[in-house]
């Protein structure tokens, strides 16, 4: 049982709103300049109370199929912090028991691993009184994604993940999250795509500081792509149904495929003509039992 009170993390699905793959590091890892985004969508993470060990719980409509093991980001995280900031009774570093509720599909292109590692550090952080400067460095340990997931607000990434600067504001568009239920390896996209002939050299994006409209930022999506999106549809042909599926629904301004898939995303004017086009499609397509999303942006002022 969790009680009313109990300290509580969110952890919104990341969204790459467009996605350019810069370079190659050394290591062999691909530098990026991408626009990260947040949904409403979210997983959630609880300290249950005090225990001797740090323990995790999984439940939620995705729960199964993750295992709550030594290789679970969240107790990476929460160790990991704990070694660093954990704060000792008795000659013994405080552990806790964690529930992770996960509502996000696993290895789908928006982060939720990440996102739950990262809550996972904030909602420790506030036991132990850690700042951000220690999060951050922990933060890249854990995964690319992690560093953007820590202020869960818009952001231009670069480098690799590590560089984060400003976004514009963003509208109140409707934002629609499908998911075909196929789940899609990262280095295997990123494989593909260094295979498929790799960078494309282009001028950077230019993004304004706000888009007023929906209308407005999609108009200035329009010169930006996925670079990922064309590998991660020749090893998951059904993506592309995906994406023509969101592309036909009333009101829909832009349908993309986000990070390394399979989550492909909609745009649409308002939050409520994304809800309207959800329910078309979940009509549509009661029978593949895709998951669906839709709503608005979590926050949509960038925090840097
Ligand atoms: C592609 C992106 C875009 O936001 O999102 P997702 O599809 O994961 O959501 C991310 O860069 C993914 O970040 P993350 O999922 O944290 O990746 P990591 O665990 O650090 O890396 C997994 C593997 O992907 C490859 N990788 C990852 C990031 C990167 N910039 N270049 C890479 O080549 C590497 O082979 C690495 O071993
Ligand atoms: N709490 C977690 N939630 C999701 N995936 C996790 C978690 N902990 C570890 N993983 C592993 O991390 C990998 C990437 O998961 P995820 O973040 O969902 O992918 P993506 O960034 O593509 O959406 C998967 O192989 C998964 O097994």
């Amino acid at each position: 049982m969790t009680f009313p009170d109990a300290p509580q993390a969110t952890a919104h699905a990341k969204i790459n709103l467009f996605l350019h793959i810069t370079g190659r590091r050394d290591d062999g890892y691909h530098l990026l300049d991408s626009l990260a985004v947040f949904a409403g969508a979210a997983d959630r993470i609880t300290l249950e109370g005090p225990a001797d060990t740090m323990s995790l719980t999984i439940d939620g409509p995705f729960g199964q199929g993750l295992e709550a093991d030594d290789q679970n980001l969240v107790l990476r995280a929460a160790r990991a912090l704990q070694a660093k900031a954990g704060t000792a009774f008795n000659g013994l570093t405080e552990s806790f028991r964690l529930k992770l509720e996960k509502n996000l599909p696993v290895s789908s292109g928006i982060g939720g691993g990440s996102a739950d590692a990262a809550g996972t550090l904030r909602l420790l952080a506030r036991e132990w009184n850690a700042d951000q400067a220690t999060l951050f460095p922990i933060a890249e340990k854990l995964g690319a994604d992690v560093p953007v997931c820590i202020a869960q607000r818009p952001a231009r990434m670069q480098g690799i993940g590590e560089i984060l600067a400003p976004a514009p504001v963003l509208p109140d568009a409707g934002l629609l999250l499908v998911n075909p239920g196929v789940g899609v390896s990262t280095p295997e996209v990123f494989r593909a795509f260094a295979a498929g002939g790799g960078i494309t050299e282009r001028p950077q994006a230019f993004l304004p500081t706000r888009w007023d409209s929906a209308e407005a930022m999609v108009a200035d999506l329009n010169a930006t792509t996925n670079d990922l999106q064309a590998p991660a549809l020749s090893q998951c042909p059904v993506i592309g149904t995906v994406l023509a599926s969101i592309g036909s629904l009333p009101e829909c301004l832009l349908a993309r495929m986000s990070g390394s898939g399979a989550t492909c995303f909609g745009i649409f004017p308002n939050p409520d003509s994304a809800k309207n086009a959800a329910r078309i499609l979940n009509e549509q397509s009661a029978r593949l039992n895709w998951w669906t999303w839709a709503g608005g942006f979590h926050h949509t002022g960038s925090s840097t």
